[in-house]
């Protein structure tokens, strides 16, 4: 009998919450044979569609969910006892003509709260991703704010821009997405992030060999990568929803499951001062895993071109950070 493992998902009953629960209540993320109790939280007058939500997974009837556990923003220690995971989705989205770093001040202060709550009462191997923007500084805010949980468990999402990335460079190059790898997002979940198509692979080769176009990787590729989640909300009227959920299980998925030799996932993780990024900085990296332990690639070297975007991103990084300089335990 394998023993349960709880995941907490905070703004269960929102957009990304909702797209993202049942699909590991499936087994889906942790597999066939592994039990989930999904601890699930929402702000106090969300919990009526809570409920609803709980009905739901109670008639997916779904064999490997082992139990569902509520809690309310003002219990956060109750919904996140005995965590393995905390997945941080609940949070204010941007609206149309706001950048992600608008939000800053909003959804900052709901991670000192849930950094605490994480070390009062989470499991000793918890594992944290969090969502909600900005992600990279509320990341940032919960890890100081949970002392004595090891930084290297917190993660920050880039999946999306990683996924965004290589459809992109999959439809340039007329192959089919899983033909492209090794797409790594450096810096801030925001419009200053650099995805590196100079170490990405298209079946095996280098992505700059595949697609001549290079004022076409150095221009519209980026800027539409950064600019993807604008773009989303002007045409759908709300942020990205299926889209973020389906990329935070490949994140959580990235971080469980040994990478594939060759390729990375991406994540934001707080740097140890590798390529000369200040250490602290929860900062996007292209990532490895063996399943077990996840680290940052090593060895890449970058352009002058590269290097600048790579400036540019982490020093906006540095001011988000001065933004919240109160925020940080
Ligand atoms: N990193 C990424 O790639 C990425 C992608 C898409 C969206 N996002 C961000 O994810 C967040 C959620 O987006 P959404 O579309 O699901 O929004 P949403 O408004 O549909 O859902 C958010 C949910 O969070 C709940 N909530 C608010 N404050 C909370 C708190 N303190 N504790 C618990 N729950 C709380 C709300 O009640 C709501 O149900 C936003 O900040 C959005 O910008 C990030
Ligand atoms: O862009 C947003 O505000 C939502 C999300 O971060 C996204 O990238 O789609």
């Amino acid at each position: 009998m394998v023993a349960p493992i709880r995941v907490a998902v905070t703004g269960a009953a929102g957009q990304i919450g909702y797209a993202s629960i049942f699909r590991i209540a499936s087994g889906e993320v942790f597999g066939p044979n592994q039990p989930v109790i999904l601890h699930l939280v929402e702000v106090p007058p969300v919990l009526k569609a809570l409920d609803g939500v709980h009905m739901e997974l109670d008639d997916c009837a779904f064999p490997t969910l082992a139990g569902v556990v509520k809690a309310d923003s003002d219990h956060l220690e109750d919904g996140f006892r005995d965590c393995n995971w905390v997945l941080c989705v609940g949070s204010i989205p941007r609206k149309a003509g706001m950048e992600r770093g608008d939000l800053i001040r909003v959804n900052g202060p709901i991670f000192t709260s849930t950094g605490r709550a994480i070390a009062a009462a989470a499991a000793p191997d918890v594992r944290v991703v969090v969502v909600g923007n900005p992600c990279n500084t509320n990341c940032l805010i919960a890890m100081k704010n949970a002392p004595g949980v090891p930084s290297n468990r917190f993660y920050a999402m880039t999946m999306l821009d990683q996924n965004r990335a290589a459809s992109q460079l999959a439809q340039k190059a007329g192959v089919p997405v899983g033909a492209v790898s090794n797409v790594g997002i450096w810096g801030n979940h925001s419009a200053t992030q650099y995805p590196d198509f100079y170490h990405a692979k298209i079946n095996g080769r280098p992505a700059t060999e595949v697609i001549t176009d290079h004022a076409w990787l150095q221009g519209d590729f980026i800027s539409t990568v950064q600019k993807r989640g604008a773009a989303v909300i002007a045409a759908r009227g709300a942020s990205s929803a299926a889209s973020a959920a389906n990329a935070l299980l490949d994140t959580v998925k990235g971080i469980i499951r040994p990478t594939p030799a060759g390729s990375c996932f991406s994540a934001a993780v707080c740097s140890d001062g590798s390529y000369g990024i200040e250490a602290g900085l929860i900062t996007g990296f292209p990532l490895v895993s063996d399943g077990q332990q996840v680290s940052i690639v090593q060895g890449q070297t970058h352009t002058a071109f590269a290097q600048s975007k790579i400036d540019i991103t982490i020093n906006e990084l540095r001011e988000e950070r001065e933004c919240v300089k109160d925020l940080l335990g």
